[in-house]
């Protein structure tokens, strides 16, 4: 399982002329999961955008399983193992739970039962459609629609943004299960570092695009120091 998954070499992007990321590198082994923190603004979105193929590339490289994707459409990064579920959910109002998650489904794995059996909610809401859904069974659909195109890296930009409490916690569970249960890769970008390093394998932050910390979730949550610095988060008896 110890593969490089992705790579990503000195990378400058951003939109139109002006660059972002500012040169970031960063390798991620099959089967690891990333917690991608920063404060507002610092470009996490841009990098994960950047990943899947969204924004202006400048310079520096990017590569999945020692393929170089850096010029490659968006389209065909999906097909070449990216799954993306961006923030704004982006699902389609106008179709059925069902037909959303038919409609880019790509053959492996992820089944149209398998992704019932991870979130049963939407396997009772199947005929409805995507307008009719409450925020956290949208972000739960945008989830299993990603899982669906049977992705080798799944890209989660805030899941957990806006949604109630308890239903957090049921996305929580069902992403462990994910990344845990089924050992899918995945980068997710979340404000609140407590509430995501416990699922993560490893975390970087960034800081004016640029990694300005690498390490382990487990040593990051350990670090007070870096979390008040970089992420502004009080000491561990505070929830972040
Ligand atoms: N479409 C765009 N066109 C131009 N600049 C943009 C665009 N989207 C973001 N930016 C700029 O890129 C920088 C990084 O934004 P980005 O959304 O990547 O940060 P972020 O860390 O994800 O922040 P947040 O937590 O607020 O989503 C910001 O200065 C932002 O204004």
């Amino acid at each position: 399982m110890n593969r490089p998954l992705l790579v990503i070499d000195r990378l400058v992007a951003g939109y139109g002329e002006a660059s972002v990321l500012a040169g970031i590198s960063l390798t991620m082994d099959e089967g690891r999961t990333l917690a991608l923190l920063g404060r507002n603004g610092t470009g996490k979105t841009t990098l994960v955008d950047t990943i899947a193929g969204l924004t202006t590339h400048h310079s520096g490289s990017i590569k999945l399983l020692e393929r170089d994707i850096t010029r490659l459409r968006a389209d065909r990064r999906v097909a070449a193992g990216i799954g993306w579920v961006p923030q704004e959910r982006n699902i389609f109002k106008s179709l059925t739970v069902e037909e959303n998650l038919t409609a880019i489904a790509r053959s492996g794995p992820w089944t149209l039962p398998r992704v019932f059996s991870m979130f049963p909610r939407l396997e009772e809401r199947r005929r409805n459609l995507g307008s009719q859904l409450s925020g956290g069974e949208q972000q739960m659909l945008a989830v299993a629609r990603a899982l669906m195109v049977n992705p080798r890296l799944l890209l989660l930009d805030e899941p957990l943004e806006g949604l109630a409490p308890i239903i957090v916690d049921e996305l929580l569970a069902a992403l462990r299960q994910i990344v845990e249960g089924e050992g899918m890769s995945a980068i997710i970008i979340e404000q609140k570092a407590r509430k995501i390093l416990p699922l993560t394998d490893d975390a970087i932050i960034l800081d004016r695009g640029v990694v300005v910390y690498s390490g382990t979730s487990a040593e990051l949550l350990d670090n007070d120091e870096v979390m008040a610095q970089h992420l502004g988060v009080g000491r561990a008896a505070t929830p972040a």
